[in-house]
């Protein structure tokens, strides 16, 4: 393959990860995501903070227990009752920090969990309110990763980050105040060391973190160009690419490796160099520890707690390298949760949004003017009404405006000027649930839930009964291809419905939204891939569909639509014509040459 063709094939998948891992330390937004334990601040985490006390405490106790006391005072003076006491002393403290361990671990693992399942809760039921335009500037995976890897990058913050950081705190200041009670001297001798210790922990770290960081992007770019293939291999195959992709593949699965073999060559440096200093400090505590035992001016037992205590001092200064590093990541995930969590539904309701008592469906739009953005105006101020219980058709070609017109009536845009009233209301001015839940929607590409099938016709009224499920599958035609399913209605379908055809998930989607039984009906497209025969048959189901609504149907086939009451004919977001089949055909208008136009093709294949 030559090299033109491989950069070619490289630049043709572009990925947006969310690259940012970390950000600077913000007091403002810490204190926005612990305010997320505030409802475990009367018993988990008091409960929990006591419990690192009692450890720490014991920790620090035990080196002066054995050195000071035992060595110097039970050995010394040969007193066996003090060094039975001792012992005892020592066991039972053991046992006392183990107990307070086995909760802090059980109860601060608790806590953890219990912020991370209300954060993602909190996110999930504000996403879900969230408005159609937020949803088209961002795709599906980046949302994803939002709702699972950010919060899920928390979870060690919250369970172990937190109260490492409290104990660590602790312990160091606690060893500093004893070693510097033991022998100042010493102490001041043995942090020489301490300058080493700080670039270890800042630089070294700050650097094979980032290293980590590269392999954690060049994951996501595998995973996002392994998902992207999986979901279009049968794309792939049939344009033969399966060498291009292939390549590609290559590219992403080098650079995962090669950043993960750079980031393990750092990580290798890390504990021997930490080993070294030790090392160093313990050779400064020997020289300098022997001379001091030597003048008298430092007891064996002092020396002993000593050596034991700058042995402790070194663990928690590294754990707190960890937990800056968890703060700091941890800091930039919670601004991405925080951005989705302040993000407004643009289509808001009032506070006193009215709900129709019983809605007739006379649908109005005056002047209506709409712009998904700036740059173009997707309807030019439209005029049309459609009357209660009409069945009207929406025509036009391609980007129109026609799923625009639905998209208004269903309130998943408010029009940028202009009003779209039912029964004489403003829409702006009506609660979104009572308005949805009188109004149903067929797609073309029909989602189906996984679930059995009774479930996905049942989507829209969840307490429907059995009997009343099979009669709307009837109604529309769906019952003869469930019952040769396997399983009939209890047949389990996937995600996305797979094992099932387009057309069978259409006609489900009929049954579906019959069940629901709406006052208003959109039929985006939905007879479009349907077979002639399928076509015929669910003509007289469908008549049986729209029967006593407001029906509005957006039909490329104008075979379809011929019975409908009024049809408006839309172009570049402005409505050309309208009146019925025959008139508009009388007319010899754009109706009529979409008419002859599609009549051409049809004879000509
Ligand atoms: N979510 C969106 N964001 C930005 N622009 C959009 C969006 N949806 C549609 N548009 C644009 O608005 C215009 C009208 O689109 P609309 O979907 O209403 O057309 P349509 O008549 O239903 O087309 P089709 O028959 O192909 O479904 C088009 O120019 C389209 O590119």
């Amino acid at each position: 393959m030559n090299k033109q063709k491989k950069e070619a094939i490289l630049s043709r998948f572009q990925y947006s990860s969310e690259d940012v891992i970390e950000k600077p330390f913000n007091w403002k937004q810490m204190l926005r995501l612990f305010s997320y334990l505030k409802p475990y601040r009367k018993k988990l985490l008091p409960l929990s903070i006591i419990m690192v006390m009692i450890n720490t405490a014991v920790r620090l106790a035990i080196p002066i227990l054995i050195g000071v006391y035992t060595l110097d005072q039970a050995l010394a003076e040969k007193d066996a009752s003090l060094l039975t006491t001792l012992v005892s002393v020592i066991l039972a403290l053991y046992l006392l920090s183990y107990g307070a361990n086995y909760f802090r671990i059980k109860w601060m693992n608790t806590l953890g969990q219990n912020v991370i399942y209300d954060l993602r809760k909190h996110l999930f039921t504000h996403v879900q309110t969230l408005s159609h335009r937020f949803f088209d500037q961002r795709s599906a995976g980046s949302i994803l990763v939002r709702i699972l890897n950010d919060i899920n990058s928390l979870q060690e913050l919250f369970t172990n980050g937190i109260i490492n950081l409290l104990m660590d705190m602790i312990l160091l200041v606690g060893i500093f105040v004893i070693l510097f009670t033991l022998s100042p001297e010493l102490t001041l001798a043995v942090m020489v060391i301490l300058p080493i210790m700080f670039f270890i922990s800042t630089s070294l770290r700050r650097n094979i973190r980032r290293s980590w960081q590269t392999v954690r992007l060049k994951q996501s770019k595998l995973n996002s160009h392994l998902n992207e293939s999986i979901q279009g291999i049968r794309v792939t195959q049939s344009f033969t690419q399966e060498k291009e992709n292939m390549v590609f593949f290559d590219g992403v699965n080098t650079e995962n490796f090669s950043s993960w073999k750079t980031a393990s060559r750092k990580n290798a440096m890390f504990r021997p160099l930490v080993e070294l200093t030790n090392a160093i400090g313990t050779a400064v505590l020997i020289w300098f520890g022997a001379s001091l035992i030597q003048s008298g001016s430092l007891s064996i037992g002092e020396f002993v707690s000593f050596a034991f205590y700058l042995g402790m001092f070194w663990e928690p200064i590294g754990r707190l390298g960890m937990v800056y590093n968890q703060l700091l990541m941890g800091m930039a995930s919670s601004e991405r949760i925080f951005e989705f969590l302040d993000e407004k539904p643009i289509v808001a309701e009032k506070s006193d949004a009215i709900s129709f008592k019983e809605m007739k469906g006379h649908i109005e739009f005056e002047n209506t003017v709409f712009s998904y953005n700036e740059k173009r105006k997707a309807l030019k101020g439209i005029n049309l009404e459609m009357n209660a219980g009409e069945t009207v058709a929406l025509v036009g070609h391609t980007g129109s405006g026609k799923t625009t017109v639905a998209n208004l009536i269903s309130r998943f845009y408010d029009p940028t000027g202009g009003t779209v009233k039912i029964d004489g209301v403003n829409l702006k001015d009506v609660s979104l649930a009572n308005l949805r839940s009188q109004i149903s929607i067929v797609l073309q590409d029909t989602f189906i839930f996984s679930g059995t099938i009774g479930d996905n016709i049942r989507f829209g009224k969840p307490d429907a009964t059995e009997k009343q499920v099979i009669d709307a599958a009837k109604a529309v035609g769906a019952h003869d291809f469930i019952q040769r399913l396997p399983n009939g209605y209890e047949t389990e379908v996937e995600e996305r419905g797979n094992i099932l055809s387009v057309g069978e998930r259409q006609l489900l989607s009929f049954a579906r939204a019959l069940l629901a039984d709406p006052r208003i009906l959109i039929l985006d497209e939905a007879t479009a891939s349907i077979d002639t025969e399928t076509e015929v048959r669910i003509q007289t189901a469908l008549k049986k569909l729209l029967q006593g609504r407001t029906a509005i149907i957006i039909a490329h086939r104008l075979s379809t639509i011929r019975d409908a009451d009024k049809i408006f004919v839309l172009d570049h977001g402005e409505i050309l014509e309208e009146g019925s089949h025959d008139e508009l055909m009388e007319q010899k208008g754009h109706y009529h040459q979409l008419v002859k136009a599609q009549f051409n093709m049809l004879d000509a294949g």
